[in-house]
């Protein structure tokens, strides 16, 4: 679903992501981890063209669609329907005064799912977030975060995602609600074949859900491998330090 090839990523004369390879198929799990600045987040963007003002360089394929090189009108169609980007605060990309059902229903329907299935199709997507349907009712300042993450979720698979992309998407909540969430997007890509690629600073979320994990620090992979080896036992003094810094 997702394969990378020398992706780099640049701000003018400064390189701040460098991907050798990155591949991420259906059902997997992979997380990039590193600390603030590291590059993680600019590495997801670049997936679905988001970098803007950047220059990027390499091959990146999502969902059978050459990023680097499609046409604009070919990304707008992955971007939203196939491929989902799940941010740390989905609030604020929301509009504050539409209600929730109403805005999935009209993503929905600016993406083709014909009138007659929609309330089926946004019922199901509640459920399998485990979101109660009157939620929908409700403006985004009337949910809690961890609602408003698995909200975004729900639009996701609404609309039919077969990728999401996370950036951080359980950082803004408490514990017991970051377990909810996860638990979420554990069961989506058991049951749903879903590819995520999750990036994070949370090396014990990191631990409790993906099958592999590439290290970042100064734009650069420091270290990837199978998660259960990387975290038992990391060949890098900065994933080291990254681990000891758990708490
Ligand atoms: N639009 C931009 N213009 C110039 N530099 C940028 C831009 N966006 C990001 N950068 C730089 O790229 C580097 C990597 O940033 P990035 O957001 O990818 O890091 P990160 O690992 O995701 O950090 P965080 O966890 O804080 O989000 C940073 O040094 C940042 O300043």
């Amino acid at each position: 679903m997702i394969e990378v090839r020398d992706l780099q990523v640049r701000y003018g004369e400064r390189t701040v992501a460098r991907v050798p390879e990155l591949d991420v198929r259906e059902g997997e799990c992979v997380a990039i981890v590193g600390e603030s600045g590291s590059g993680k987040s600019t590495t997801l963007l670049s997936l679905l063209g988001l970098t803007e003002g950047a220059h990027v360089s390499g091959h990146v394929r999502v969902c059978g669609v050459d990023v680097l090189q499609a046409a604009p009108r070919r990304l707008r169609e992955i971007r939203g329907a196939r491929v989902a980007l799940v941010m740390q605060s989905p609030q604020a990309a929301l509009s504050p005064a539409t209600r929730l059902g109403t805005l999935m229903r009209r993503a929905l329907k600016l993406h083709g799912v014909g009138g007659g299935r929609i309330e089926q199709v946004m019922r199901d997507a509640m459920e399998t977030v485990m979101l109660e349907h009157r939620i929908l009712r409700r403006y985004p300042h009337e949910i809690s975060g961890g609602q408003a993450q698995r909200f975004a979720i729900a639009l996701a698979i609404a609309l039919g995602a077969e990728v999401i992309l996370a950036d951080e998407p359980t950082s803004a909540l408490d514990v017991t609600v970051q377990a909810e969430v996860v638990g979420v997007l554990r069961r989506l890509r058991e049951e749903r074949g879903l590819a995520l690629l999750l990036v994070s600073h949370d090396l014990a979320l990191v631990s409790t859900i993906a099958d592999r994990v590439l290290v970042m620090k100064d734009g650069e992979v420091v270290e990837a491998g199978e998660a259960a080896v990387v975290l038992a036992e990391p060949s890098h003094p900065y994933t080291r330090e990254l681990l000891e810094a758990l708490p």
